[in-house]
């Protein structure tokens, strides 16, 4: 089986063209594929499908088989590879994915990097709650992106163990289905610096949806503008929120890092 690895500021994906049809057992062969020690190593797969709705269609697993509703920084790659793959020549597409349609725009680069736009639609975002996790009170703000997230501003990040609480309030008792988990700091009206503790997959080197979520949050604040830099150990995403529309954009890189081929039987 065929595949490429791409990544949008060291958050990697494993992608499948599945538009004649996808593998079996698609949850299992994401954490085989996400294995970095005994596969090729990602934070999760994701899958390129044919839509009756939009362009093409997205499903996103995450590294423990998960599957999510929407990914910031693998939309974009999908968006690159879907030119790379020649399957379109337009710089504009629409990719359903499970959190509805995104508007994709290819912008300038080169065959290895790409910078992407992307429509990521509408924030959602919740009251604060306190939350007992890991022998403490955190203050966490619900930010729905078409998937689960839970803000934590914090004044300093030096030294946060983000394992331990970023998983305790994953699986915290108040999300059921778990939620993605974002501690920010606000360097400036214009610049939060954050670290991500995803659903499924633990801590990535950046998160799109989440870096949506942390802007979300700090604006419904008054923390911050709507347009800012969010800084994330991989790098730098900008995020913009036209208050009018209510929609928010993400801009970033898409990299591709190579290609390569995978033994998976489909009648194990
Ligand atoms: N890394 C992604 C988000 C991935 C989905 C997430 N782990 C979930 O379960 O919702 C991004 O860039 O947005």
């Amino acid at each position: 089986m065929r595949f490429i690895k791409m990544q949008g500021l060291g958050n990697d994906y494993i992608f499948l063209n599945c538009l004649e049809g996808g593998p079996e057992r698609l949850p299992e062969l994401a954490a085989a594929l996400s294995d970095r020690h005994f596969g090729p190593g990602a934070d999760g797969l994701i899958c390129l499908f044919p839509s009756k709705r939009g362009d093409f269609a997205m499903r996103m697993f995450n590294a423990d088989g998960s599957e999510g509703e929407m990914c910031g920084n693998g939309i974009r790659c999908l968006g690159k590879l879907i030119r790379d793959w020649g399957l379109s020549d337009r710089t504009r597409l629409v990719i359903e994915t499970r959190a509805g349609l995104r508007l994709v725009e290819l912008l300038d680069g080169t065959d290895r990097e790409r910078t992407v736009r992307v429509d990521m639609g509408v924030p959602e975002v919740g009251t604060p709650l306190e939350l007992e996790a890991a022998g403490r009170r955190w203050r966490l703000t619900p930010v729905s992106m078409g998937n689960p997230h839970g803000v934590v501003f914090l004044e300093n990040m030096d030294g946060l163990d983000l394992e331990m609480i970023g998983s305790a309030l994953e699986k915290h008792p108040a999300f059921p289905g778990g939620i993605n988990v974002e501690f920010v700091q606000v360097s400036a009206r214009d610049r939060l610096r954050m670290r991500v503790w995803e659903r499924g997959s633990g801590e990535t080197l950046a998160c799109g949806t989440g870096a949506c979520a942390a802007l979300a949050a700090a604006v419904s604040a008054g923390r911050a503008e709507p347009a800012a830099q969010v800084e994330l150990p991989g790098g730098l995403l900008e995020v913009r929120w036209d208050r009018q529309s209510g929609h928010m954009d993400l801009t970033g890189p898409a990299v591709t890092v190579y290609e390569g081929e995978y033994p998976w039987k489909t009648d194990e």
